[in-house]
Protein backbone atom coordinates (compact mmCIF):
# COMPACT_ATOMS: atom_id res chain seq x y z
CA UNK A 1 0.00 0.00 0.00
CA UNK A 2 1.51 3.33 -1.32
CA UNK A 3 2.01 4.95 2.52
CA UNK A 4 0.97 8.61 2.31
CA UNK A 5 3.44 11.27 4.24
CA UNK A 6 1.05 12.96 6.87
CA UNK A 7 4.00 15.11 8.71
CA UNK A 8 2.53 18.40 8.52
CA UNK A 9 -0.72 16.77 9.99
CA UNK A 10 -0.21 18.10 13.01
CA UNK A 11 -1.61 21.77 14.82
CA UNK A 12 0.73 24.63 15.10
CA UNK A 13 1.04 24.36 18.72
CA UNK A 14 3.28 21.03 18.73
CA UNK A 15 5.59 22.55 15.83
CA UNK A 16 5.84 25.54 17.81
CA UNK A 17 6.65 23.90 21.23
CA UNK A 18 8.93 21.92 19.94
CA UNK A 19 10.55 24.86 18.31
CA UNK A 20 11.07 26.10 21.70
CA UNK A 21 12.49 23.36 23.04
CA UNK A 22 15.05 22.95 20.57
CA UNK A 23 15.45 26.65 21.20
CA UNK A 24 16.19 25.72 24.84
CA UNK A 25 18.16 22.79 23.92
CA UNK A 26 15.66 20.61 25.57
CA UNK A 27 14.60 18.70 22.77
CA UNK A 28 16.33 15.98 23.14
CA UNK A 29 14.86 14.96 27.15
CA UNK A 30 12.77 11.49 26.87
CA UNK A 31 9.36 12.14 27.76
CA UNK A 32 6.28 9.43 28.40
CA UNK A 33 2.80 10.34 27.00
CA UNK A 34 -0.06 8.24 27.70
CA UNK A 35 -3.25 8.03 25.26
CA UNK A 36 -6.67 7.26 26.30
CA UNK A 37 -10.25 8.45 26.67
CA UNK A 38 -12.46 9.16 29.75
CA UNK A 39 -15.79 7.88 28.51
CA UNK A 40 -17.21 5.44 26.40
CA UNK A 41 -19.14 6.73 23.37
CA UNK A 42 -22.84 6.07 23.13
CA UNK A 43 -23.51 5.45 26.35
CA UNK A 44 -22.11 1.86 25.60
CA UNK A 45 -19.89 -0.58 28.18
CA UNK A 46 -16.73 -1.08 26.56
CA UNK A 47 -15.26 0.73 23.13
CA UNK A 48 -13.48 -1.06 20.39
CA UNK A 49 -9.74 -0.14 19.45
CA UNK A 50 -9.24 0.69 15.87
CA UNK A 51 -6.12 2.89 14.22
CA UNK A 52 -3.07 1.15 15.00
CA UNK A 53 -2.83 0.00 11.74
CA UNK A 54 -2.55 4.09 10.27
CA UNK A 55 -0.72 4.98 12.97
CA UNK A 56 2.22 2.59 12.10
CA UNK A 57 1.87 3.98 9.01
CA UNK A 58 1.90 6.92 9.97
CA UNK A 59 5.03 6.78 11.93
CA UNK A 60 7.21 4.71 9.23
CA UNK A 61 6.78 8.05 6.43
CA UNK A 62 7.04 10.65 9.53
CA UNK A 63 9.60 13.15 7.40
CA UNK A 64 9.45 16.81 6.67
CA UNK A 65 9.44 17.30 2.49
CA UNK A 66 11.39 19.77 1.38
CA UNK A 67 8.13 21.36 0.42
CA UNK A 68 6.94 21.34 4.19
CA UNK A 69 10.44 22.92 5.33
CA UNK A 70 8.88 25.42 2.40
CA UNK A 71 5.78 26.31 3.82
CA UNK A 72 7.50 26.46 7.66
CA UNK A 73 9.68 29.24 6.20
CA UNK A 74 6.73 31.36 5.02
CA UNK A 75 5.22 31.31 8.61
CA UNK A 76 5.61 34.08 10.61
CA UNK A 77 7.23 32.74 14.00
CA UNK A 78 10.44 32.65 11.73
CA UNK A 79 11.90 29.49 12.58
CA UNK A 80 15.65 29.17 12.78
CA UNK A 81 17.36 27.78 10.17
CA UNK A 82 19.23 24.91 12.85
CA UNK A 83 15.43 23.79 13.74
CA UNK A 84 14.34 23.39 9.94
CA UNK A 85 17.48 21.32 9.99
CA UNK A 86 16.61 18.87 12.94
CA UNK A 87 13.05 18.45 11.22
CA UNK A 88 14.83 17.13 7.72
CA UNK A 89 16.74 15.01 9.52
CA UNK A 90 13.31 13.73 11.73
CA UNK A 91 12.33 10.42 12.16
CA UNK A 92 10.82 8.25 14.63
CA UNK A 93 13.01 7.02 17.56
CA UNK A 94 10.92 6.20 20.25
CA UNK A 95 9.23 3.47 21.46
CA UNK A 96 5.45 2.85 21.61
CA UNK A 97 3.10 0.40 23.14
CA UNK A 98 -0.33 0.00 22.06
CA UNK A 99 -3.21 -2.64 22.61
CA UNK A 100 -3.89 -4.31 19.42
CA UNK A 101 -6.89 -3.45 16.78
CA UNK A 102 -10.10 -5.00 17.45
CA UNK A 103 -9.19 -4.90 21.44
CA UNK A 104 -11.90 -4.01 23.77
CA UNK A 105 -10.47 -1.10 25.93
CA UNK A 106 -12.30 1.22 28.44
CA UNK A 107 -12.30 4.90 29.93
CA UNK A 108 -9.33 5.87 31.61
CA UNK A 109 -6.41 3.26 30.74
CA UNK A 110 -3.60 3.89 28.73
CA UNK A 111 -3.99 2.56 25.20
CA UNK A 112 -0.93 3.90 23.29
CA UNK A 113 2.06 4.90 25.45
CA UNK A 114 4.91 6.80 23.54
CA UNK A 115 8.49 7.36 25.02
CA UNK A 116 10.35 9.29 23.10
CA UNK A 117 12.56 12.51 22.65
CA UNK A 118 9.77 15.21 23.18
CA UNK A 119 11.03 16.61 19.84
CA UNK A 120 9.21 13.86 18.65
CA UNK A 121 6.44 12.63 21.13
CA UNK A 122 5.35 16.16 20.77
CA UNK A 123 4.84 16.48 16.99
CA UNK A 124 2.86 12.98 16.81
CA UNK A 125 -0.08 13.94 19.39
CA UNK A 126 -2.49 15.14 17.19
CA UNK A 127 -2.42 12.66 14.28
CA UNK A 128 -2.46 9.80 16.72
CA UNK A 129 -5.27 11.23 18.45
CA UNK A 130 -6.98 11.64 15.11
CA UNK A 131 -6.65 8.62 14.03
CA UNK A 132 -7.38 6.26 17.06
CA UNK A 133 -10.71 8.68 18.07
CA UNK A 134 -12.12 8.34 14.72
CA UNK A 135 -11.69 4.88 14.03
CA UNK A 136 -12.03 4.22 17.26
CA UNK A 137 -15.72 5.35 17.62
CA UNK A 138 -16.37 3.86 14.57
CA UNK A 139 -15.96 0.48 15.57
CA UNK A 140 -17.41 1.10 18.66
CA UNK A 141 -20.63 2.11 16.79
CA UNK A 142 -20.33 -0.64 14.60
CA UNK A 143 -20.06 -3.73 17.31
CA UNK A 144 -23.40 -1.78 18.59
CA UNK A 145 -25.13 -2.23 15.77
CA UNK A 146 -23.89 -6.05 15.12
CA UNK A 147 -24.60 -6.95 18.53
CA UNK A 148 -28.57 -6.54 17.84
CA UNK A 149 -28.53 -9.12 15.13
CA UNK A 150 -25.15 -11.00 15.31
CA UNK A 151 -26.94 -13.81 13.03
CA UNK A 152 -27.54 -11.39 10.42
CA UNK A 153 -25.03 -9.89 7.77
CA UNK A 154 -24.10 -5.98 8.04
CA UNK A 155 -22.60 -4.34 5.21
CA UNK A 156 -21.48 -0.43 5.32
CA UNK A 157 -23.07 1.96 2.94
CA UNK A 158 -21.87 5.29 4.21
CA UNK A 159 -19.81 6.51 2.19
CA UNK A 160 -22.00 9.21 0.43
CA UNK A 161 -22.62 11.34 3.86
CA UNK A 162 -19.08 10.60 5.69
CA UNK A 163 -16.71 13.43 6.65
CA UNK A 164 -15.34 12.50 3.24
CA UNK A 165 -12.67 9.90 1.98
CA UNK A 166 -10.52 8.84 4.59
CA UNK A 167 -13.38 8.72 7.23
CA UNK A 168 -15.29 6.50 4.73
CA UNK A 169 -12.14 4.24 4.03
CA UNK A 170 -10.91 3.83 7.15
CA UNK A 171 -14.35 4.28 8.92
CA UNK A 172 -15.63 1.32 6.94
CA UNK A 173 -12.58 -0.77 7.81
CA UNK A 174 -13.42 -0.09 11.31
CA UNK A 175 -17.06 -1.45 10.84
CA UNK A 176 -15.31 -4.49 9.14
CA UNK A 177 -12.84 -5.01 12.35
CA UNK A 178 -16.15 -4.53 14.73
CA UNK A 179 -17.90 -7.46 12.93
CA UNK A 180 -19.67 -5.69 9.77
CA UNK A 181 -19.12 -8.27 7.22
CA UNK A 182 -18.92 -6.23 3.74
CA UNK A 183 -18.60 -2.32 2.47
CA UNK A 184 -20.57 -0.53 -0.57
CA UNK A 185 -16.61 1.53 -0.90
CA UNK A 186 -14.17 -0.51 -3.68
CA UNK A 187 -11.40 1.27 -1.97
CA UNK A 188 -12.08 0.19 0.99
CA UNK A 189 -12.72 -3.02 -0.78
CA UNK A 190 -9.30 -3.32 -2.66
CA UNK A 191 -6.94 -1.48 -0.12
CA UNK A 192 -8.20 -3.72 2.75
CA UNK A 193 -9.36 -6.68 1.02
CA UNK A 194 -12.63 -5.89 2.55
CA UNK A 195 -15.74 -8.23 0.96
CA UNK A 196 -17.24 -5.44 -1.51
CA UNK A 197 -20.66 -5.64 -1.72
CA UNK A 198 -23.64 -2.86 -4.05
CA UNK A 199 -27.55 -3.60 -5.02
CA UNK A 200 -28.75 -0.61 -7.61
CA UNK A 201 -29.96 2.59 -7.07
CA UNK A 202 -33.47 4.27 -7.82
CA UNK A 203 -32.17 5.91 -11.08
CA UNK A 204 -31.86 2.34 -12.93
CA UNK A 205 -35.37 1.46 -12.16
CA UNK A 206 -35.81 5.26 -13.24
CA UNK A 207 -34.22 5.58 -16.52
CA UNK A 208 -36.56 2.66 -17.82
CA UNK A 209 -39.92 3.35 -19.19
CA UNK A 210 -41.00 0.14 -16.70
CA UNK A 211 -40.10 -1.28 -13.50
CA UNK A 212 -40.09 -4.65 -14.59
CA UNK A 213 -37.59 -3.63 -17.46
CA UNK A 214 -35.07 -2.45 -15.51
CA UNK A 215 -35.07 -5.42 -13.16
CA UNK A 216 -35.26 -7.87 -16.16
CA UNK A 217 -31.99 -5.79 -17.61
CA UNK A 218 -29.70 -5.49 -14.30
CA UNK A 219 -30.81 -9.80 -13.94
CA UNK A 220 -29.72 -10.66 -17.72
CA UNK A 221 -26.11 -8.77 -17.05
CA UNK A 222 -26.06 -9.97 -13.07
CA UNK A 223 -28.14 -13.41 -12.96
CA UNK A 224 -26.60 -15.05 -10.28
CA UNK A 225 -25.73 -11.77 -7.99
CA UNK A 226 -28.87 -9.62 -8.51
CA UNK A 227 -30.57 -7.90 -5.91
CA UNK A 228 -33.91 -5.62 -7.04
CA UNK A 229 -34.74 -2.66 -4.74
CA UNK A 230 -38.35 -2.72 -4.95
CA UNK A 231 -39.68 0.53 -3.62
CA UNK A 232 -39.28 3.36 -6.24
CA UNK A 233 -43.10 3.03 -7.53
CA UNK A 234 -45.25 0.93 -5.09
CA UNK A 235 -43.43 -1.90 -3.59
CA UNK A 236 -46.20 -4.14 -2.45
CA UNK A 237 -48.49 -3.44 -6.07
CA UNK A 238 -45.32 -3.79 -8.05
CA UNK A 239 -41.90 -3.73 -6.52
CA UNK A 240 -42.20 -7.23 -4.75
CA UNK A 241 -44.65 -8.68 -7.70
CA UNK A 242 -41.91 -7.87 -10.31
CA UNK A 243 -39.12 -9.44 -8.27
CA UNK A 244 -41.27 -12.77 -7.92
CA UNK A 245 -41.63 -12.53 -11.92
CA UNK A 246 -38.33 -11.82 -12.71
CA UNK A 247 -37.40 -13.94 -10.07
CA UNK A 248 -38.97 -17.05 -11.53
CA UNK A 249 -37.60 -16.32 -15.10
CA UNK A 250 -34.24 -16.58 -13.57
CA UNK A 251 -35.02 -19.83 -11.99
CA UNK A 252 -36.25 -21.20 -15.49
CA UNK A 253 -33.17 -20.08 -16.93
CA UNK A 254 -30.99 -21.84 -13.84
CA UNK A 255 -30.48 -19.12 -11.54
CA UNK A 256 -31.28 -17.78 -8.28
CA UNK A 257 -32.49 -14.17 -7.79
CA UNK A 258 -30.01 -13.12 -4.48
CA UNK A 259 -32.50 -10.55 -2.96
CA UNK A 260 -34.72 -7.44 -2.73
CA UNK A 261 -33.89 -4.50 -0.83
CA UNK A 262 -36.27 -2.16 0.66
CA UNK A 263 -35.24 1.43 1.04
CA UNK A 264 -38.48 3.13 2.20
CA UNK A 265 -41.33 2.81 4.17
CA UNK A 266 -42.64 0.58 7.24
CA UNK A 267 -39.45 -2.00 6.97
CA UNK A 268 -40.99 -4.53 9.06
CA UNK A 269 -44.35 -4.52 7.32
CA UNK A 270 -42.88 -4.34 4.02
CA UNK A 271 -40.06 -7.06 4.91
CA UNK A 272 -42.95 -9.70 6.08
CA UNK A 273 -45.27 -9.21 2.91
CA UNK A 274 -42.49 -9.76 0.88
CA UNK A 275 -41.00 -12.83 2.84
CA UNK A 276 -44.76 -14.33 2.70
CA UNK A 277 -45.33 -13.50 -1.28
CA UNK A 278 -41.70 -14.56 -2.28
CA UNK A 279 -42.16 -18.00 -0.17
CA UNK A 280 -45.33 -18.42 -1.64
CA UNK A 281 -44.22 -18.06 -4.88
CA UNK A 282 -41.11 -20.69 -4.36
CA UNK A 283 -38.26 -18.14 -3.74
CA UNK A 284 -37.81 -18.84 -0.02
CA UNK A 285 -33.89 -18.61 -1.19
CA UNK A 286 -34.26 -14.68 -1.83
CA UNK A 287 -33.23 -12.91 0.84
CA UNK A 288 -34.70 -9.53 2.38
CA UNK A 289 -31.73 -6.36 2.58
CA UNK A 290 -33.43 -3.21 4.30
CA UNK A 291 -31.55 0.12 4.20
CA UNK A 292 -32.82 3.68 5.18
CA UNK A 293 -31.79 5.70 8.40
CA UNK A 294 -30.64 2.75 10.10
CA UNK A 295 -29.05 2.70 13.79
CA UNK A 296 -28.99 -0.25 16.44
CA UNK A 297 -31.92 1.23 17.67
CA UNK A 298 -34.39 0.98 14.85
CA UNK A 299 -32.66 -2.50 13.74
CA UNK A 300 -33.17 -3.89 17.29
CA UNK A 301 -36.79 -2.21 17.25
CA UNK A 302 -37.69 -3.83 14.14
CA UNK A 303 -36.23 -7.02 15.11
CA UNK A 304 -38.86 -7.23 18.19
CA UNK A 305 -41.92 -6.13 15.57
CA UNK A 306 -40.74 -9.80 13.62
CA UNK A 307 -39.14 -8.26 10.66
CA UNK A 308 -38.34 -11.00 8.10
CA UNK A 309 -35.47 -8.65 7.44
CA UNK A 310 -31.67 -10.91 7.10
CA UNK A 311 -29.54 -7.72 6.18
CA UNK A 312 -28.58 -4.79 6.50
CA UNK A 313 -27.57 -1.29 4.83
CA UNK A 314 -25.99 0.83 7.34
CA UNK A 315 -24.74 4.22 6.51
CA UNK A 316 -25.36 7.67 7.83
CA UNK A 317 -25.79 6.63 11.43
CA UNK A 318 -22.81 4.13 11.82
CA UNK A 319 -20.14 5.99 9.89
CA UNK A 320 -20.82 9.64 11.03
CA UNK A 321 -21.26 8.54 14.67
CA UNK A 322 -24.20 10.46 14.30
CA UNK A 323 -25.60 10.40 18.24
CA UNK A 324 -21.99 10.79 19.06
CA UNK A 325 -19.54 12.01 17.11
CA UNK A 326 -16.30 12.27 18.38
CA UNK A 327 -14.00 10.11 20.99
CA UNK A 328 -12.59 12.63 23.54
CA UNK A 329 -9.09 10.40 23.61
CA UNK A 330 -6.42 12.83 25.21
CA UNK A 331 -2.53 12.25 24.98
CA UNK A 332 -0.95 13.29 28.27
CA UNK A 333 2.30 13.65 29.60
CA UNK A 334 3.05 11.37 31.96
CA UNK A 335 6.58 10.70 32.94
CA UNK A 336 9.68 13.02 31.98
CA UNK A 337 13.03 10.50 32.08
CA UNK A 338 16.01 11.88 34.15
CA UNK A 339 19.20 10.26 34.37
CA UNK A 340 17.50 6.77 33.47
CA UNK A 341 14.80 7.06 36.13
CA UNK A 342 10.84 8.03 35.63
CA UNK A 343 10.10 11.24 36.78
CA UNK A 344 6.20 10.98 37.38
CA UNK A 345 4.13 13.92 36.44
CA UNK A 346 0.34 14.69 37.01
CA UNK A 347 -2.33 17.48 35.69
CA UNK A 348 -4.31 18.41 38.89
CA UNK A 349 -7.98 19.36 37.76
CA UNK A 350 -11.13 20.10 39.78
CA UNK A 351 -12.56 17.31 38.07
CA UNK A 352 -11.08 14.04 39.87
CA UNK A 353 -11.67 12.04 36.29
CA UNK A 354 -9.02 14.75 34.69
CA UNK A 355 -6.33 14.50 37.12
CA UNK A 356 -3.62 12.69 35.36
CA UNK A 357 -2.69 9.18 36.58
CA UNK A 358 1.20 9.69 36.53
CA UNK A 359 4.30 7.35 35.78
CA UNK A 360 5.62 4.86 33.25
CA UNK A 361 2.98 2.29 33.30
CA UNK A 362 0.55 -0.70 31.43
CA UNK A 363 -2.43 -2.52 31.58
CA UNK A 364 -3.50 -5.49 32.87
CA UNK A 365 -6.55 -7.68 31.53
CA UNK A 366 -7.10 -9.74 35.41
CA UNK A 367 -8.48 -12.94 34.18
CA UNK A 368 -10.39 -15.62 36.42
CA UNK A 369 -8.58 -19.13 36.15
CA UNK A 370 -12.16 -20.52 36.47
CA UNK A 371 -14.70 -18.69 34.48
CA UNK A 372 -11.93 -17.18 31.96
CA UNK A 373 -14.00 -14.28 32.17
CA UNK A 374 -12.18 -10.59 32.12
CA UNK A 375 -12.54 -9.45 36.01
CA UNK A 376 -11.23 -5.97 35.86
CA UNK A 377 -8.09 -3.97 33.88
CA UNK A 378 -5.29 -3.44 36.73
CA UNK A 379 -3.23 -0.32 35.63
CA UNK A 380 0.41 -0.32 37.20
CA UNK A 381 4.07 0.50 37.24
CA UNK A 382 5.72 -1.10 34.01
CA UNK A 383 8.41 -2.61 36.91
CA UNK A 384 5.45 -4.05 39.21
CA UNK A 385 5.67 -7.98 38.90
CA UNK A 386 1.33 -8.63 38.43
CA UNK A 387 1.61 -11.43 36.69
CA UNK A 388 3.20 -13.36 39.40
CA UNK A 389 1.20 -11.51 42.53
CA UNK A 390 -0.41 -14.16 44.55
CA UNK A 391 -3.26 -12.06 45.23
CA UNK A 392 -4.27 -8.72 43.69
CA UNK A 393 -6.38 -5.51 45.09
CA UNK A 394 -8.67 -4.33 42.80
CA UNK A 395 -9.20 -0.69 44.26
CA UNK A 396 -11.15 1.86 42.20
CA UNK A 397 -9.84 5.62 42.30
CA UNK A 398 -12.68 7.46 41.08
CA UNK A 399 -15.42 5.33 43.25
CA UNK A 400 -13.14 4.36 46.19
CA UNK A 401 -15.50 2.25 47.73
CA UNK A 402 -15.05 -0.46 45.20
CA UNK A 403 -12.87 -2.45 46.53
CA UNK A 404 -12.13 -6.64 46.04
CA UNK A 405 -9.06 -8.44 46.19
CA UNK A 406 -8.67 -11.32 43.44
CA UNK A 407 -6.48 -14.66 43.90
CA UNK A 408 -6.70 -17.03 41.33
CA UNK A 409 -6.17 -14.31 38.11
CA UNK A 410 -4.08 -14.53 34.97
CA UNK A 411 -3.15 -11.11 34.16
CA UNK A 412 -2.64 -10.38 30.89
CA UNK A 413 -0.92 -7.30 29.30
CA UNK A 414 -2.52 -5.91 26.60
CA UNK A 415 -0.40 -3.09 25.32
CA UNK A 416 2.27 -4.68 23.20
CA UNK A 417 5.54 -3.29 21.58
CA UNK A 418 4.59 -1.56 18.40
CA UNK A 419 7.92 0.33 17.92
CA UNK A 420 11.42 0.09 20.22
CA UNK A 421 13.83 3.22 19.57
CA UNK A 422 11.97 3.79 16.41
CA UNK A 423 12.21 -0.02 15.11
CA UNK A 424 8.58 -1.53 14.00
CA UNK A 425 8.99 -4.74 16.22
CA UNK A 426 5.29 -5.47 15.75
CA UNK A 427 3.96 -7.39 12.42
CA UNK A 428 0.93 -6.08 11.54
CA UNK A 429 -2.09 -8.93 11.57
CA UNK A 430 -4.36 -9.14 8.78
CA UNK A 431 -7.86 -8.13 8.87
CA UNK A 432 -9.47 -11.77 9.23
CA UNK A 433 -6.41 -12.20 12.33
CA UNK A 434 -8.23 -8.89 14.42
CA UNK A 435 -11.35 -9.94 13.44
CA UNK A 436 -10.93 -13.04 15.36
CA UNK A 437 -8.67 -11.44 17.84
CA UNK A 438 -12.04 -9.30 18.39
CA UNK A 439 -14.06 -11.84 18.78
CA UNK A 440 -11.85 -13.57 21.13
CA UNK A 441 -11.93 -10.68 22.83
CA UNK A 442 -15.62 -10.26 23.74
CA UNK A 443 -16.20 -13.67 24.74
CA UNK A 444 -13.91 -12.61 27.74
CA UNK A 445 -16.35 -10.54 29.08
CA UNK A 446 -19.75 -10.95 30.71
CA UNK A 447 -22.55 -10.06 28.95
CA UNK A 448 -23.66 -7.56 31.74
CA UNK A 449 -20.51 -5.32 30.24
CA UNK A 450 -21.52 -5.52 26.60
CA UNK A 451 -25.35 -4.76 26.38
CA UNK A 452 -25.81 -1.70 24.73
CA UNK A 453 -28.50 -0.61 27.31
CA UNK A 454 -27.01 0.50 31.04
CA UNK A 455 -24.35 -1.96 30.74
CA UNK A 456 -22.35 -3.00 34.04
CA UNK A 457 -19.63 -0.59 34.98
CA UNK A 458 -16.56 -2.57 34.26
CA UNK A 459 -13.08 -1.75 36.82
CA UNK A 460 -10.36 -0.07 35.67
CA UNK A 461 -8.30 0.04 38.83
CA UNK A 462 -4.90 1.08 39.87
CA UNK A 463 -1.98 -0.87 41.37
CA UNK A 464 -1.35 0.43 44.98
CA UNK A 465 2.25 1.90 44.34
CA UNK A 466 0.31 3.90 41.80
CA UNK A 467 -2.14 5.35 43.69
CA UNK A 468 0.34 6.28 46.30
CA UNK A 469 2.14 8.11 43.57
CA UNK A 470 -1.18 9.92 42.68
CA UNK A 471 -2.41 10.96 45.67
CA UNK A 472 1.43 11.91 47.17
CA UNK A 473 1.97 14.43 43.46
CA UNK A 474 -1.48 15.72 44.09
CA UNK A 475 -1.08 16.77 47.91
CA UNK A 476 2.57 18.17 46.92
CA UNK A 477 0.74 20.36 44.21
CA UNK A 478 -1.94 21.71 45.98
N1 LIG B 1 -41.38 -0.65 11.36
C1 LIG B 1 -40.54 0.31 11.70
N2 LIG B 1 -40.33 0.58 12.99
C2 LIG B 1 -39.47 1.54 13.36
N3 LIG B 1 -38.79 2.29 12.51
C3 LIG B 1 -38.93 2.06 11.20
C4 LIG B 1 -39.81 1.07 10.73
N4 LIG B 1 -39.77 1.09 9.38
C5 LIG B 1 -38.87 2.04 9.02
N5 LIG B 1 -38.36 2.63 10.10
C6 LIG B 1 -37.35 3.71 10.19
O1 LIG B 1 -38.06 4.92 10.26
C7 LIG B 1 -37.41 5.95 9.56
C8 LIG B 1 -38.34 6.39 8.44
O2 LIG B 1 -37.81 7.53 7.88
P1 LIG B 1 -38.55 8.35 6.75
O3 LIG B 1 -39.92 8.69 7.19
O4 LIG B 1 -37.63 9.44 6.33
O5 LIG B 1 -38.55 7.25 5.62
P2 LIG B 1 -39.56 7.04 4.48
O6 LIG B 1 -40.44 8.18 4.30
O7 LIG B 1 -40.18 5.73 4.70
O8 LIG B 1 -38.55 6.88 3.27
P3 LIG B 1 -37.84 7.94 2.35
O9 LIG B 1 -38.06 9.31 2.93
O10 LIG B 1 -36.40 7.51 2.37
O11 LIG B 1 -38.51 7.72 1.03
C9 LIG B 1 -36.11 5.34 9.02
O12 LIG B 1 -35.06 5.56 9.93
C10 LIG B 1 -36.46 3.85 8.96
O13 LIG B 1 -35.31 3.02 9.05
O1 LIG C 1 -29.68 5.65 4.82
P1 LIG C 1 -28.27 5.28 5.07
O2 LIG C 1 -28.09 4.47 6.31
O3 LIG C 1 -27.34 6.45 4.99
O4 LIG C 1 -27.83 4.24 3.91
C1 LIG C 1 -27.44 4.61 2.64
C2 LIG C 1 -28.57 5.21 1.84
O5 LIG C 1 -27.98 5.67 0.65
C3 LIG C 1 -28.87 5.39 -0.40
O6 LIG C 1 -29.85 6.36 -0.48
P2 LIG C 1 -29.76 7.70 -1.32
O7 LIG C 1 -28.41 8.31 -1.29
O8 LIG C 1 -30.29 7.43 -2.66
O9 LIG C 1 -30.74 8.68 -0.58
P3 LIG C 1 -31.93 8.42 0.39
O10 LIG C 1 -31.29 8.13 1.73
O11 LIG C 1 -32.70 9.69 0.38
O12 LIG C 1 -32.71 7.27 -0.17
C4 LIG C 1 -29.47 4.08 0.00
O13 LIG C 1 -30.64 3.83 -0.69
C5 LIG C 1 -29.65 4.19 1.48
O14 LIG C 1 -30.93 4.65 1.82
O1 LIG D 1 -25.39 -1.09 -2.87
C1 LIG D 1 -26.29 -0.45 -2.34
O2 LIG D 1 -27.45 -0.86 -2.27
C2 LIG D 1 -25.98 0.88 -1.71
C3 LIG D 1 -24.73 1.40 -1.68
C4 LIG D 1 -24.49 2.62 -1.10
C5 LIG D 1 -25.51 3.31 -0.55
N1 LIG D 1 -26.74 2.81 -0.58
C6 LIG D 1 -26.99 1.61 -1.15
Amino acid sequence: MELQNLTLHTDKYQINMIYAHWKMNRHNNIRVFDAYFRKNPFHNGYSVFAGLERIIHYINSLRFSEDDIEYLKTQPENYDEGFLDELRNLKFTGTLYSVMEGAIIFPNEPIIRVEARIFEAQLIETALLNFMNYQTLIATKASRIKQVAPDDLFFEFGTRRAQEADAAIWGSRAAYIAGFDGTSNMESGKRFGIPSIGTHAHSWVMDFESEIEAFRAYADVFPDKTVLLVDTYDTLKSGIPNAIKVGQELEAKGYKLKGIRLDSGDLSYFSKKARKMLDQAGLDYVSIIASNDLDENVILDLKFQGAKIDSWGVGTQLITAADNPSLGGVYKLVARKEKERYEPVIKISGNPEKVTTPGLKTVYRIINKQTNKAIGDYIAFVDEDVKNAKQLNMFNPIHTYIQKTVKEFDAVEILKPIFQDGKQVYDLPTLKEIRTYHNEQLSLFWEEYLRKLNPEHYSVVLSESVWKVKTDLMASKS
